[in-house]
C-alpha cells in the first residue's frame, strides 16, 4: 500500500512553486490553542532537538485550516544547515531558508495513539515555519539557553511553561499539501501546513543550533548540521494556498 512504502506517491519535503499553488477559498483559518503547562522536556534524539508535550488530553490542539477535525500537539523540532545559505526542508520558488520549524500534531479523534495515527493518511498535521536571519527572537531565546544541556544525543532536560505559538507568525497565510514524514519511517500520513511568512532569528541563535551534536557523549563529535531531507518529486499533487 503506497501509504507506508517510501518511494511512494506523496513524499516530503517539496519545493513550493508560488505561481503553481492554487488559491482555495474554502480553506479555513487555522486555529491554534496551546496550553504551556503541557510542555514536558527538550531532548536531543540524534536527528534534531525536540520539545515534547503531554498529548494525553486535548489541552494543546489545532483545528480548522485544511483539517477535518482537531489534532493534538505532540512535539516540535527544527531542521537547519551548516551555513545560512540552506537548512530548511521545504523551499519556496527553489529558495532555501537557513532553518525550518515543524510543529507535529496527531489526529486523536480518529486514532487511539500517535503510533497508530502515523500509519494513516490523515493521521498527522505538521505546521512548518521558515526561519530567516534578522532580529533576535526573544521567544526562541528561552529554547536556545537550554541547548547546552542537550548537546549530546540522548540527553534530555525538563522544560516547562513554554508556549510554542510565540514561534508562529501572526500572518494567517499558509500553503497546504498532502505529504509524509521527512525522516524514517517516511510514512505518507502528514497534512502539511506551511506558513507563508518566516519568523526572524539572529545569527547567534542559528549558531546555537549548530553547537548541538549528532553523537553521544564519549563518541567522536559530529556537529548536528544539515539535518534536512533532499527535495522530493511533487508527482500528482497540488499545493493549495489560503491566500490570493
Ligand atoms: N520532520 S517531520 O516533521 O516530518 C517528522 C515528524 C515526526 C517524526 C516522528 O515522530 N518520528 C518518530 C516516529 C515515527 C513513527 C512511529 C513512531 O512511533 C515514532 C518524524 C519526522
Ligand atoms: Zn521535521
Amino acid at each position: 500500500c503506497p501509504l507506508t512504502i517510501p518511494g511512494g506517491t506523496r513524499q516530503s519535503p517539496i519545493n513550493i512553486q508560488w505561481r503553481d499553488s492554487v488559491y482555495d477559498p474554502f480553506l479555513k483559518p487555522l486555529k491554534i490553542s496551546y496550553d504551556p503547562t503541557t510542555c514536558l522536556h527538550i531532548w536531543n534524539n540524534g536527528y534534531s532537538f525536540l520539545v515534547e508535550f503531554d498529548d494525553s488530553t486535548d489541552k494543546s490542539i489545532i483545528v480548522g485550516g485544511p483539517l477535518e477535525n482537531q489534532y493534538r500537539l505532540k512535539q516540535f523540532h527544527f531542521h537547519w544547515g551548516a551555513i545560512n545559505d540552506w537548512g530548511s526542508e521545504h523551499t519556496v520558488d527553489s529558495k532555501f531558508y537557513p532553518a525550518e520549524l515543524h510543529l507535529v500534531h496527531w489526529n486523536a479523534v480518529d486514532y487511539p495513539s500517535f503510533e497508530d495515527a502515523v500509519m494513516e493518511g490523515n493521521g498527522l498535521a505538521v505546521i512548518g515555519v521558515f526561519l530567516k536571519l534578522g532580529a533576535r527572537h526573544e521567544g526562541l531565546q528561552t529554547l536556545v539557553d537550554a541547548l547546552p544541556a542537550v548537546r549530546h544525543k540522548d540527553t534530555v532536560i525538563e522544560f516547562d511553561e513554554f508556549d510554542p505559538s510565540c514561534l508562529i507568525p501572526s500572518c494567517p497565510d499558509y500553503w497546504t499539501y498532502a505529504g509524509s514524514l521527512t525522516t524514517p519511517p517516511l510514512t505518507e500520513s502528514v497534512t502539511w501546513i506551511i506558513k507563508k511568512k518566516p519568523i526572524e532569528v539572529d545569527e547567534d541563535q542559528l549558531e546555537a543550533f549548530r553547537t548541538l551534536l549528532f553523537t553521544s557523549d564519549g563518541e567522536e563529535e559530529r556537529r548536528m548540521v544539515d539535518n534536512f531531507r533532499p527535495l522530493q518529486p511533487l508527482m500528482n499533487r497540488t499545493v493549495r494556498s489560503s491566500f490570493q
